[in-house]
């Protein structure tokens, strides 16, 4: 796609090409939405930040159309440990290579192998366009209309207006100055001093990540890729020397290869803007919230707002549906960033002591960091918590399935081994566990869904065993893979669908999904 500069009308621009404006990108060029991508750096920032990724946004890159590439350039790991100051285990929370993803439950990467990704993908894609090397000077006004976006490059000041913009632009984002957020800290500021290195050293260590829960010496060190380790520690009064750091892990007197990547000071943080949009100009990823890196989430929670803010924008933009499902967006994310970053700071304080006036009490504690209420529990679990009730999620229960993502599978539609996601297509779905009733069809079919019984898509049983245990004889999933409504076993139909047929509707048909072979596996699955 090119426009023409200087004053130009494009559907979505996207300020900030890291991961998550890329995702954005990407996701919504799935659906046939145009962007154009605003980026301060003409190529991809060499220098690794981001490490880890859950199995959930390893099924959004799949969705983004990038799935197996990052397969191939990521690591499962094994999980997470909680060590003493003498580096003994006191926890260990094991993630699975099999998650309710279908992808390992955690995997390490390299942030700039992960951007090269995510660009090559977006060049491929008609629908977007990068402009690098650009300053992002002003958004808005944005209360009626397009949105204005100004931004200066070699040639001199040109404009955009766009039916929606995407402040992906980071910690010190622009976007979110405009719009007039301010930060809601939640309480957890620190100085540390983090360190990539690349060795064929015998480093001492697992296949996983370990917290260094020592008041005096917080730590946290991690295997990366082959001969890529992560440590990062608090800082002490002193500068030390890298050596000197990794001497517990990296014996001094090795002097083959060692290469400091990079070596950097970080002031790690826990906050969550107040608003997440004002009226089409959205906040994602770190311009919205910020969180110190100790469950591994920062990045997560960034891919997380591109893949709930995408389907619903393209709906409103494509489709015509109603504007109230924007405002889902930062209803569902910001609770859920929030608990996210909660918890990253109760690990931080597990490794700390924290920082208030009980840090003295908690230290005595330390010898047993995963005591901490809550903690051991949360961090045993999956990290990403169900997305509370809202117009687009019908929790019944507090345990129920509403607001959880349904598992994917390997299923067996057309004489082929797909991925769930692959066959189910990108729009809502209700999967049934036998074959639908004649009103439940009739319901499907006033709402423009398909319903399709899981026995059709031949897995290996996840998908009834899943319905079964969240007691659902049906369930309505949202494009995200998120139940919205589930029809409760022994019940008919879906009742009180009032709340939330309506943000369903659209005036539109979907542009033609570039994934027509997926929808003729979902029909032979399902006839
Ligand atoms: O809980 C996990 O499996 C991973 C946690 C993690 C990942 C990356 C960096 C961290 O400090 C923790």
């Amino acid at each position: 796609m090119t426009v023409e500069p200087n004053s130009a009308h494009v559907p979505v621009v996207i300020i900030g090409a890291g991961p998550v404006g890329v995702t954005a990108a990407l996701l919504l060029a799935r659906r046939g939405v145009r962007s154009v991508v605003l980026e301060r750096h003409r190529d991809v920032y060499p220098l690794p930040r981001a490490v880890a990724t859950d199995d959930e946004v390893c099924r959004i890159l799949q969705a983004a159309g990038v799935g197996e590439e990052f397969a191939a350039i990521s690591r499962p790991a094994k999980g997470l440990r909680l060590l003493d100051a003498r580096h003994r285990v006191m926890a260990e929370f094991r993630r699975s290579v099999h998650g309710h993803h279908g992808y390992p439950q955690t995997s390490m990467f390299d942030q700039p192998e992960l951007e090269r990704v995510l660009r090559d993908a977006l060049g491929r894609s008609p629908e977007c366009e990068l402009r690098g090397g650009v300053e992002v000077t002003a958004v808005g006004p944005y209360t009626s209309g397009p949105v204005r976006v100004t931004y200066r490059d070699d040639n001199g000041e040109h404009h955009l207006w766009a039916e929606a913009v995407l402040g992906c632009d980071g910690a010190n984002s622009l976007t979110r100055e405009a719009i007039g957020a301010m930060w809601e800290n939640l309480r957890f500021e620190e100085r540390w001093t983090v360190v990539d290195v690349r060795t064929n050293a015998d480093v001492r260590c697992w296949e996983g990540v370990d917290q260094v829960c020592d008041p005096d010496r917080p730590a946290t060190f991690m295997r990366v890729g082959e001969d890529r380790y992560r440590w990062e520690f608090r800082l002490g009064e002193r500068d030390e020397p890298v050596r000197e750091l990794v001497a517990p892990w990296v014996s001094p007197s090795y002097d083959g290869d060692f290469e400091v990547v990079r070596k950097t000071q970080y002031t790690f943080r826990a906050r969550v803007a107040d608003r997440w949009h004002g009226g089409r100009v959205f906040l994602l990823g770190d311009a919205a919230h910020l969180t110190p890196p100790f469950i591994g989430q920062g990045l997560c929670s960034g891919l997380r707002d591109a893949y709930n803010l995408t389907w619903k924008l393209a709906r409103v933009l494509q489709q015509g549906a109603e504007e109230g499902l924007l405002d889902t967006y930062e209803r569902e994310r910001k609770p859920h960033a929030r608990r996210v970053i909660r918890l990253a700071v109760a690990m931080g304080w597990a490794m700390t002591g924290g920082q208030d006036g009980a840090a003295a009490l908690r230290r005595n504690l330390l010898a047993a960091a995963c005591r901490i209420p809550g903690l051991a529990e949360a961090a045993g679990r999956d990290l990403s918590p169900a997305l509370t009730a809202g117009p687009l999620v019908r929790r019944r229960a507090r345990r129920g399935l509403a607001g959880t993502h349904c598992p994917q599978p390997w299923v067996n539609a057309d004489g082929r081994r797909s991925r769930l996601d692959e066959v189910i297509g990108d729009s809502f779905i209700i999967l049934t566990a036998t074959d639908p009733s004649p009103s439940l069809t009739a319901l499907a079919h006033g709402l423009g869904v398909r319903a399709v019984p899981v026995t059709g898509l031949r897995d290996d049983g996840t998908l009834a065993a899943w319905l079964h245990a969240g007691r659902a004889d049906a369930a309505l999933l949202r494009p995200d893979r998120v139940v919205l409504d589930i029809v409760p076993a022994g019940g008919r139909d879906f009742t009180d669908t009032a709340t939330w047929a309506p943000l369903l509707h659209t005036t539109r048909g979907p542009h033609p999904s570039p994934r027509t072979a997926e929808k003729s596996l979902l029909r032979s699955a399902t006839r």
